[in-house]
């Protein structure tokens, strides 16, 4: 089957199996005629006639708009939706901010008052949420506080890890085999064997992990494997000469960092990138922080796995389970979009800077993290006296 075709994409195709509908949480994968709005809204790719993520000479200078609106000069750093630093001083434009998203941890009582009697699940991004935002991906380390706050709350509650990353890179970051994983947005899950009740989603398999436990591996984008391989080789190629360009294959999706890339050639970055997609009909392109990541057009996100997961662990007809997902970045925002409408749980955005969000509560940084999930750790353990 040739996968650049615009005809012939696993995806698409009525005889695979992937398109069945299904009861439950119906994770049948649909093309998607634009990404989602709400990755960089006003671009060209969210027109209703665009069906590809391809990027020609005009559509290349809006990303180039999108990457650069997102990112102002220092000056205006402390205002701006990817400052990595906290404001060391009163910052009013964010304390009003806070007004619409309180922070998780100021207003915990009242969030510890919405969850008493409840089953909590804990869903965590990594990049930016448990680990600081550094200049080398692979040197995104998180710190061995955090490592404990997150292993003593898995023993508390479910937890699983969320990221755009691939699962094997980030499991190697956190080192907690007691947790789920979710690699490339969402699109490679290691979580609990599903209940011989839920519906059997085909691209799942039971398997059993290195310390012997069975788990289930949900991988909706497996047709794009090769795809993906290929686009990675591609676009090493390409930016070679580019640099500060960093290229990072996370399985299912391709990152193109562009942080330590002279802003003056982020066009370059922009047109290789573009030059590349033109002849993938079936990825698309997205902006995340500092980086352009290239992946699948399939119906499938990081709020999706959150269901898909909820279902596995049996908790997603119950109205007692409380999901709480902590993010930082646009790819969240699906997480929080689903907690929210489902009415189900609490979205907390981990942002030093005011930012439009579906999430309810704020956390201005990964320390906040850490200390709002050894709150959360000391509350349990007090209210199971
Ligand atoms: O979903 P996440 O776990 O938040 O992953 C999103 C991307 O995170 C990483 O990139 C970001 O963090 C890097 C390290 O701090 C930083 O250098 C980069 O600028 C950020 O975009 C990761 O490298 C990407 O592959 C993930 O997609």
């Amino acid at each position: 089957m040739d996968l650049k075709s615009n005809h012939a994409s696993p995806v698409l195709t009525e005889a695979s199996p992937i398109n069945k509908s299904r009861r439950g949480l119906r994770a049948k994968l649909l093309l998607c005629s634009a990404p989602s709005a709400s990755f960089l809204p006003g671009l060209l790719l969210t027109s209703p006639k665009m069906k590809h993520a391809i990027l020609d000479d005009v559509r290349s200078a809006t990303w180039l708009d999108a990457m650069k609106s997102s990112s102002p000069p220092p000056k205006l750093i402390t205002k701006d939706i990817d400052n990595d630093i906290g404001a060391s001083e009163p910052d009013v434009a964010y304390q009003t901010w806070m007004l619409k998203y309180p922070s998780a941890l100021l207003s915990f009582e009242q969030f510890a008052n919405s969850a008493k009697g409840k089953r909590i699940v804990l869903f965590l991004d990594y990049d930016g949420t448990l680990s600081p935002i550094v200049e080398d991906p692979d040197r995104a380390f998180m710190s061995d506080d955090m490592r404990k706050a997150v292993g003593k709350a898995a023993k508390c509650f479910p937890t699983a890890i969320i990221s755009g990353r691939s699962r094997d890179k980030v499991f190697e970051f956190v080192t907690l085999p007691e947790l789920y994983y979710a690699g490339s947005h969402g699109m490679d899950i290691r979580g609990p064997v599903r209940p011989p009740s839920s519906d059997d989603h085909p691209n799942s398999i039971r398997s059993t992990d290195k310390q012997g436990k069975e788990v289930n591996l949900f991988q909706p984008a497996s047709g794009f494997l090769t795809m993906i391989g290929e686009v990675f080789a591609s676009l090493v190629e390409a930016t070679k000469d580019i640099d500060g360009v960093i290229v990072e294959n996370n399985k299912f999706c391709v990152s193109v960092h562009y942080r330590n890339v002279d802003v003056k050639s982020w066009d370059k970055v922009v047109a290789c990138v573009g030059g590349i997609l033109k002849e993938y009909p079936h990825l698309r392109l997205t902006l995340g922080r500092k980086v352009l990541e290239v992946r699948p057009v399939i119906d499938w996100d990081k709020g999706k796995a959150v269901m898909f997961l909820l279902e596995s662990l049996g908790l997603s007809k119950c109205e007692d389970v409380l999901p709480i997902y902590i993010g930082d970045d646009r790819t969240d925002e699906d997480a929080f979009k689903v907690l929210r409408e489902g009415n189900q749980g609490f979205g907390i955005l981990v942002s030093s800077g005011p930012k439009e969000s579906s999430a309810y509560y704020s956390l201005r940084d990964p320390s906040e993290v850490k200390e709002f999930l050894n709150s959360l750790v000391i509350w349990k353990k007090s209210s199971a006296l």
